[in-house]
């Protein structure tokens, strides 16, 4: 994929191909495509974060609640996005036992019950060990603590997102 393919789609082409960088939020890839022409990878990263940011804490909470749990229902029935899957898989979260779901089960419940947004981690930049000390020690901050931290985390999966997309090789035809 590369800056000029990108600069010459229109909207609905921008939007089936980024419209997952925020997960399950292609509202902000749509919104973003007028930014177009973009000068570079990070210039179109940059737009997205600036919309992210523009957003009222209603927005962010919104952000955060389209996220699937860590080892949680959507992965237990097969229905995490494609990306969602590749990173819980790549935290080893795919492959937990019994005891340690369960623990993330109850942590991940106590912190949507505290905060009323789910617990976000960039999950390809962790492991499950350090999931669990993070869930744990990010349940004692307070709620503009978490969202903040939640949206961060929310930037770093968008950033890996888009890597992919970039580097993704497309294989030429032989
Ligand atoms: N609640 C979450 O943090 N979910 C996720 N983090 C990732 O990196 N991928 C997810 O699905």
């Amino acid at each position: 994929m590369d800056l000029n393919a990108v600069n010459s789609m229109n909207y609905e082409e921008f939007v089936d191909i980024f419209g997952n960088v925020v997960e399950k939020c292609p509202l902000i890839t749509g919104a973003i495509w007028s930014k177009c022409p973009f000068s570079s990878v990070a210039d179109l990263e940059a737009s997205i974060y600036e919309f992210i940011d523009s957003l009222p804490s209603s927005g962010k909470e919104g952000i955060l609640r389209c996220h699937p749990d860590l080892a949680g229902r959507e992965l237990m029935s097969g229905t995490l996005t494609p990306e969602s899957l590749n990173e819980q898989n790549q935290a080893g979260l795919t492959s937990l036992s019994q005891t340690d779901r369960e623990a993330l089960n109850v942590l991940n419940s106590q912190y949507k019950t505290k905060f009323v947004f789910p617990f976000v981690i960039c999950a390809k930049m962790s492991d499950k060990s350090q999931i669990i000390e993070e869930l744990k020690s990010r349940l004692q901050n307070n709620r503009d603590e978490e969202l903040g931290i939640g949206i961060a985390e929310v930037k770093k999966i968008c950033h890996l997102r888009l890597q992919d997309i970039f580097l993704k090789v497309i294989p030429t035809k032989l």
